[in-house]
């Protein structure tokens, strides 16, 4: 399987292409990475050095990758876009591959805020968010938050959070199978010591739970967008598959924290934890909602 991922680069630890691209490539997939940043370090720590890519820079590499033959792929996954011209040129770079290869997955991670945190990106991004990069999309994968800020609609229960992600849908790409992973799903219906991932196709609708871990992980999003893209790549169309695609995405991110949490590590321990990422110790089951 060939994967076009294009993320934040860092030097140090493990957030965007940082947190996919190992993962994947120990899953088996062949991986093609644009990086549009390349810093030392993630934001959380307050301070970090490096630079910023533009989109003419994703622009130049699209151009010399056009020129190997090498935008023929299965699926194209993008995170964190740093601002709008980054996010442009995402999606011409998905628009190119999707002309060589019609059948890709085009995996768009909105990522633009949090709970607690609200919005930490450019008040650019959220609309070509919503208005370019949703329908050109056939995965999304928000936290709840970011649901909530795309649709207009609070999730304080589960038939809310499906009214939301059915309303997302509607935006999606016409042709694909739109589909969408939400990520640190509270509802009222959720218990406190526990996390909620909901995985829906626009025929159905799944609920994974697993244990809440005594840690606030940076990368865990990026990481679970890339091993949920990857799962659904490798698998039919079915609900069935879309099932099975939440439970293998789900079970992964939870044992790699829970390693990073037993280590008291700052950073995802994805390489220690690398077995996990293939065959989760701790298997989590999900049911229809
Ligand atoms: N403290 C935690 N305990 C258990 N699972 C967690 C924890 N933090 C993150 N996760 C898992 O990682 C997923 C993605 O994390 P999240 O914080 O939603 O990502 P993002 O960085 O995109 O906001 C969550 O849905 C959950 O499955
Ligand atoms: C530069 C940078 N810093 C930090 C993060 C971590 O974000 P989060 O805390 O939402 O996992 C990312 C995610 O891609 C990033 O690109």
């Amino acid at each position: 399987m060939k994967i076009l991922s294009m993320q934040s680069w860092v030097a140090f630890g493990h957030v965007g292409n940082a947190a996919a691209i190992f993962p994947l490539q120990r899953l088996g997939a062949e991986v093609l990475a644009i990086h549009t940043v390349q810093f030392s370090n993630h934001t959380g720590y307050g301070d970090w050095t490096g630079q910023v890519f533009t989109g003419d820079h994703l622009h130049d590499l699209a151009r010399g990758l056009a020129a190997r033959g090498a935008l023929s792929l299965d699926a194209a996954l993008s995170g964190y876009l740093g601002d709008a011209g980054v996010g442009r040129a995402i999606l011409d770079i998905v628009a190119q591959a999707r002309a060589a290869s019609p059948a890709m997955l085009y995996c768009c991670d909105p990522v633009m805020g949090d709970t607690g945190r609200g919005l930490f990106v450019h008040p650019d991004i959220p609309p070509l968010l919503l208005d370019h990069a949703a329908p050109a999309a056939d995965i999304m994968t928000p936290n709840q938050f970011e649901l909530e800020q795309m649709t207009g609609i609070s999730c304080h229960s589960r038939a809310e959070l499906l009214r939301a992600i059915s309303s997302l849908q509607d935006r999606m790409r016409r042709d694909g199978p739109r589909l969408v992973l939400v990520t640190s799903v509270r509802t009222g219906e959720t218990a406190d010591d526990t996390v909620e991932l909901v995985a829906a196709s626009p025929e159905a609708s799944f609920l994974l739970k697993t244990p809440r871990l005594p840690l606030n992980a940076n990368g865990a999003g990026d990481l679970i967008a890339a091993l949920f893209l990857f799962h659904v790549a490798s698998g039919d169309r079915s609900g069935a598959a879309l099932r099975h695609a939440l439970e293998c995405a789900g079970s992964a991110t939870w044992a790699v924290l829970a390693r990073t949490a037993s280590a008291g590590s700052a950073e995802l321990c994805l390489v220690a934890a690398q077995d996990e990422i293939v065959s989760p110790t701790s298997r989590y089951d999900a049911r229809s909602l």
